[in-house]
Formats: C-alpha cells, structure tokens, sequence
C-alpha cells in the first residue's frame, strides 16, 4: 500500500494513476491533492523561515559564539555582582578602558570605597597585551569582573545596560599616543570617534541615562602658547590627529549633552605617570632602555629649548576622577528624550609645576643607579608639543583637587613598582 506522501508525489508522473471512470472522484482526489501541496509547500516555507531566523540571530550574536566571552546566565551574574554597590549613596559605574593605565587605578579605588565596577576593555596589542592581563587579574581580585569587548560592539554595550542600570560611565577606553597616530591613523578614528559616538548612543537611549565622565587630553592645548593652559584658552589648533580626535570628542560629547540631556564631564589629563603605566610613554620605555643598557632618545624643540611636560602622578588624577564622578551631576534625559539641561563641564587635571625631559631622565638616573645612554635629537615633526602646563584652579574650586605628588617622589614610585613587575628585585644585578 502506497504511503500518502507516495499518493501526492509519485516518484514517476507515469505511476500516477487515474481513475477515468469517475469523473467526481476524479476532481475530487485533485481538489484534494493540490491542497494537500499547498500546505506542504506552506509547511516547507515556515520551516526555512524559522530557520533562517534562528541562522541570523545566532550570526547576530557571533561577537558573543564566535570571537569572545560575553552572555549568559553565568555571565549576567557576574556582571551583576561586580556593580553591586557597598555603600550608603554609592555608585554603579561602566568604566570603559578598565585594562588600561588610569582605568584599573580608577576601578580599583571606586570599588574600595564601596562603589560597583563593571570593566570594559579589548585588549588591543597597541602596547603589550600582558600588562593588560595583569592588570585585568588584579582587578579581579579586588571583585572587579572586566568585559572583553569593544566599544563599537553596540550589543555588548546595550546589554550590559540592560543587566545594570548604571549610575555613572567613567569612559577611558581610547587610543592613547601622540606620535603613534603618524603610524595608525585609523586607530584614533575607530576608538576615539567611532567607539565614542557608540558609546553615547548607548548611553543615551539607558533609563535612567548615566553621567559621564571622560578622558580628554592636555594635548588639546595644541600651539596654545598662553600659559598656563587654562579651560577657556583657545583649543583650536591640534598639533597631532591624536589631539584632533580628543578635541572632537569634545564636541561630540558637547552635542549629546546639548540634544539628549547628557551630563558630561571632560576632563584633560596631563601626561599621566606611575606603577602599572603605559609602556609607550618617555619615562616607561626611558626606564626600560636604561636598565638594559640601551641608548634613549631625547626631543629637543625649536632654539636647542628642552621640551618640558606637566607630569601629573596617577593617585592625584585618580582623586580627579573621583572627584569629577562625585559632582558629575544627573543626566537630564529618559528613552533618548532631553527633560532639562544637564551639566556640561571640561577640567584640567594637571600638577602645575612642568618639568623638562632631560631632568626626568636626571631623576630616573638618581632612582635606577645607571647612567643613561643619551642621545639628543631636534624634534621631529611628529605631533608633539614643545611643553604643557595646566592651570587647575577650576577643578579646585570644584572638587578640591589638589594634587600632591612630584615628579621625583612619583617616579621612585614607579621606579620601585617597574623593578619588583619585571623581577628586577630578584637578580642579583641590575642588567
Ligand atoms: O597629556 C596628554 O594628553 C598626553 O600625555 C602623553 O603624551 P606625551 O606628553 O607626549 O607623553 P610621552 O609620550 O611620555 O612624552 C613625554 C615627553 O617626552 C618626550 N619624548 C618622548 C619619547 C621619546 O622617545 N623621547 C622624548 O623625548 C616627548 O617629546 C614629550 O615631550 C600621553 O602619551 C598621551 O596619550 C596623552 O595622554
């Protein structure tokens, strides 16, 4: 006996059997026979939509299967206990960039006082990616669950808001470097505008909208020869595409905080230094070179003039942090809907004495017990500027802040942190 579906679709068109005989039953069996491959054929349709609906959801989530660590239960979890808040009008804060030199000092010292911490960070190799992930273990084990993931991964940024209704972005994810942006452009573009304008997308459409605090830079001061550099001085003239692109996120974050009712807190860094730094900044690769011998290489502006620099210790930009978050003020907006103006703030957070580069290679010298191998060299054109200099009053008047650390106690600190992470403490010499 032939199965129904060998009724419907003979195998051969000559198999199919007709009954000439009886004209009704005739129409009949194919009035019936039609219908039953109409619905076949619907059948067939909704099972390929299902699946080609399930084959995109799950590519839409491939950031998540394929390339990285984030969702689930598991996960919401997690990132639901690290923004758990310890204290009596504490915070929940996203802080992007949480693998980073300022970022894991930041973390580190909100969730001390009581505060949660939600990291975000991708873990570029734009400097090397191990003192990330040393930073990234030591945030973990002060309670600090770090993402991995970018901030032009919308997605991952939606859902963490979904997870926590964080109070507060601090957003220090970037493309850090002056002189790197000659090499890689593109770089500055996908963090520092892209990532940014992600970001506030996000934040922006949040309920309750966060306040965000950020970092912009001291570089933005550009050919500002007015010293020194005060918030009101003219920043019109970026002498790198890295200070083009901070300069813009000033604008940017000016435009959201203007349309949405964000409340936005700029704050301009003055070449940060200290324990768990930045590998590509003067005074780390300058320590590096001269334990290992190695010549350094020192810029020297117009005239033969010494460049000089505003160095400002990492725990005096960190109470700046605290600060700025602490009197960031709410955002304004619900659902991507501006309710009332929000604050828009911009503070320098220097430590107003500039120092020149050769007498930070002077301290470095005292402090490592090795001569350095110098090698002076006029300027490049590559970005830099010939000295900073932060006037910081406004942030005083603020917050109070105050900074308290100069550059030879700072880098004795650092010094002594660079010689116990590299294992210096342990051989018998230095090399
Ligand atoms: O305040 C900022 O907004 C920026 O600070 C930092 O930039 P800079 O002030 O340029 O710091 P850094 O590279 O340490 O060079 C220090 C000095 O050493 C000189 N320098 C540098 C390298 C070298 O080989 N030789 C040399 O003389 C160099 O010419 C300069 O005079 C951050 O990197 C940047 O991300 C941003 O945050």
């Amino acid at each position: 006996m032939p199965s129904l579906e060998e009724e419907l679709f003979p195998s051969t068109p000559g198999k199919f059997k007709i009954d000439r005989g009886h004209g009704m039953s005739r129409q009949f069996h194919r009035c019936f026979a039609s219908t039953s491959t109409m619905f076949l054929w619907a059948l067939f349709l909704i099972a390929l939509t299902v699946s080609y609906l399930s084959f995109q959801s799950f590519v839409d989530s491939g950031g998540r299967y394929f390339s990285a660590s984030w969702g689930g239960i598991q996960w919401e979890k997690q990132v639901r206990n690290s923004a758990q808040i310890h204290r009596s009008g504490g915070m929940s804060v996203l802080v992007t960039g949480a693998a980073g030199f300022v970022g894991t000092h930041v973390s580190l010292a909100l969730k001390k006082r009581g505060d949660g911490v939600v990291g975000l960070d991708n873990f570029n190799n734009y400097y090397d990616p191990s003192l990330k992930r040393a930073r990234k273990s030591l945030l973990n084990s002060h309670g600090v669950l770090v993402v991995e993931g970018d901030l032009n991964d919308a997605k991952l940024l939606a859902k963490l808001f979904d997870v926590v209704a964080f109070t507060h972005v601090m957003h220090l994810a970037a493309q850090a470097g002056v002189r790197y942006a000659m090499e890689n452009p593109n770089s500055y573009v996908h963090s520092n505008i892209a990532g940014l304008v992600s970001l506030l997308e996000v934040c922006k459409s949040a309920n309750p909208q966060p306040a965000i605090v950020w970092a912009s830079s001291s570089s933005v001061y550009g050919l500002n020869d007015k010293v020194p550099f005060s918030e009101a001085d003219r920043t019109d003239q970026p002498a790198s595409l890295y200070a083009a692109t901070k300069k813009a996120g000033e604008e940017i974050t000016h435009s959201y905080n203007h349309i949405y009712g964000l409340s936005i807190t700029g704050l301009r860094f003055f070449t940060v230094y200290g324990p768990w730094g930045r590998p590509d900044m003067a005074y780390f690769s300058f320590t590096r070179n001269i334990l290992q011998g190695k010549p350094i290489t020192i810029y020297r502006g117009k005239n033969r003039a010494d460049l000089a620099r505003d160095f400002t210790y990492i725990d005096d930009i960190v109470k700046g942090c605290l600060g700025s978050l602490d009197t960031s003020g709410k955002s304004t907006g619900t659902g991507g809907k501006k309710k009332g103006n929000a604050p828009y703030r911009i503070f320098n957070l220097g430590n107003t004495s500039p120092v020149k580069v050769p007498e930070l290679v002077n301290i470095l010298e005292r402090h490592l017990k090795v001569k350095a191998k110098r090698n002076i060299v006029d300027m490049p054109g590559n970005g830099d500027v010939p000295f900073t200099h932060a006037n910081i009053s406004l942030a005083r008047r603020q917050f109070g802040y105050k900074p308290t650390t100069d550059l030879q106690t700072g880098l004795k600190k650092f010094v002594r942190w660079y010689l116990s992470y590299y294992g210096y403490n342990n051989r018998k010499s230095l090399q």
